[in-house]
């Protein structure tokens, strides 16, 4: 069945049509690593893996590759301020390379416990600088480039579609911005390669043929997808944030380059909004994961919770919402564990949900239709088959949920059960019966079965 998905360079519905008959590229702008994942950017690798399993469901292979930023990401977007590593390295106490480290292995257990798929390959800027060197330099080659005393930047005014996947007004931008130019020649032009402060080594700095410092934060993500899935592939994700300059740069380093466009498709999540604002991490009023969990939340339940919202939409967080989302998760699991087990999918309600899913995942009336197929009156060992098939997409991990067993017996009562026992086997009785008395204070008794004695809450 054909996928349409939403291309925001063309601001449409197209059909996807893979470029390659082996496998579909699909490029997803990975984290900053210098402070913990909030759940504002999970929504977006939500979306980004729910994408990835509607491509395989349909029997596309991916090549799913996220980038980690572990360097030259600024504290404005738009090139100016502190490297976000070394100031967090700063305020933290710790290396840039320590808490890179640190920050990424977070993330990605974040990823395993919200049920996403691994990626293909994980790839870090760091790693990849000859890349990012080879890549300006061929920049510099064409003619796309100007140094100042601050680094080597990107010439916009060489491009005369720059910004077209934002829709820029690049005459209205630099207008309005004249003042605060400094050395560059268009408010739109972007750092390439940014040199250490004279005096003041950096811990992340290399050598260049410009000069001693670091790669800008845009060309990383050009360098690596041409590294690893060619300059041309299918799909690159971001958020929504990412439209107006990170792809908007990726694209011009990409055009200059290799006269491509990067990517066929350009997708992007749209915010988790906290208070009507972006969840973010530089204003650190942000949720972590482990903040839902500490508050009794099943991280899976966040996973249904954005699987209710388009990804196209905004989607307030509120506390009341994510509860109705837990319940409505374990309603779910209930129903699909009280299933007897079958193998034959429902074909009608198949080809329902691929519809759904394929018309630029529409997960929220796929969700629709699984309560639908519960209430339905398809034989039960029919819906078990085809929620799992669902499942497939919607990563809920029904297949694998078991209820939770009774309470774990606390270590002391335990002990005071088997107190018990040997007094009777000793025929203290007296001594025994005080034991039950005490077990009852604390709301357990102990009972003989067939097997032996258990001991179990009142
Ligand atoms: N509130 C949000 N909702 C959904 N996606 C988001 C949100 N904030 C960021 N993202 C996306 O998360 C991914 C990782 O972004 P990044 O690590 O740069 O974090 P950030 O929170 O934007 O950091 P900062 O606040 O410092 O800009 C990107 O794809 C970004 O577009
Ligand atoms: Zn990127």
């Amino acid at each position: 069945m054909q996928i349409f998905l939403y291309d925001n360079w063309e601001r449409q519905l197209r059909p996807f049509q893979a470029i390659r008959t082996d496998w579909v590229g699909l490029y997803c702008c990975g984290p900053t690593v210098y402070d913990y994942a909030h759940i504002g950017n999970l929504r977006t690798y939500l979306f980004e893996d729910i994408l990835r399993r509607t491509l395989q469901f349909n029997g596309y292979k991916v090549r799913h590759i996220v980038n980690i930023t572990d360097v030259g990401h600024l504290v404005s977007d738009a090139d100016e301020g502190e490297d976000k590593m070394e100031r967090g390295s700063r305020k933290s106490g710790k290396s840039a390379w320590d808490i890179a480290d640190y920050f990424s292995a977070v993330f990605k257990n974040d990823l395993v416990t919200l049920n996403m798929l691994e990626p293909t390959l994980w790839c870090k800027a760091t790693e990849h600088i000859s890349e990012q060197i080879a890549f300006i330099q061929v920049l510099e080659e064409k003619g796309y480039t100007y140094a100042n005393s601050d680094g080597v930047y990107f010439d916009t005014a060489k491009q005369n579609d720059y910004g077209y996947l934002a829709r820029l007004n690049r005459e209205g931008l630099n207008a309005g911005s004249r003042v605060a130019l400094g050395e560059k020649k268009s408010s739109t032009d972007f750092a390439l390669w940014k040199f250490s402060p004279e005096g003041s080594a950096r811990q992340m700095e290399w050598e260049s043929p410009w000069g001693r410092g670091f790669p800008g934060w845009h060309i990383e993500c050009s360098a690596m997808s041409a590294k690893y899935l060619e300059p041309w592939f299918d799909i690159h994700c971001g958020g929504e944030d990412h439209i107006s300059i990170h792809h908007s740069n990726e694209i011009a380093q990409n055009q200059a380059c290799h006269g491509t466009r990067l990517a066929n498709f350009w997708m992007h999540g749209y915010f988790l909004q906290l208070d009507a604002s972006k969840m973010s991490k530089s204003s650190g009023d942000f949720l972590r994961l482990q903040t839902l969990i500490d508050q009794g939340i099943d991280p899976i339940a966040y996973r249904y919770l954005c699987l209710t919202a388009h990804y196209r939409s905004q989607l307030n967080f509120n506390w009341d919402a994510l509860s109705g989302a837990q319940t409505a998760l374990g309603r779910l699991r209930d129903n699909y564990f009280a299933l007897p087990d079958g193998d034959e999918c429902d074909s009608d309600y198949l080809a329902r949900f691929t519809e759904e899913i394929n018309q630029d995942l529409n997960i929220p009336r796929a969700i629709a239709l699984v309560w639908e197929l519960l209430k339905s009156n398809l034989g039960p060992s029919h819906k078990k088959a085809t929620l799992r098939k669902f499942d497939e997409v919607l990563g809920l991990g029904l297949a694998t949920w078991q209820p939770a067993v009774a309470a774990a017996i606390p270590f002391e009562i335990q002990t005071l059960a088997e107190q018990r026992q040997q007094y009777r086997k000793e025929k203290n009785w007296a001594a025994a019966d005080k034991v039950r008395g005490e077990l009852k204070t604390w709301g357990y008794e102990v009972e003989d079965t067939a097997e032996g004695w258990i001991v179990k809450g009142i």
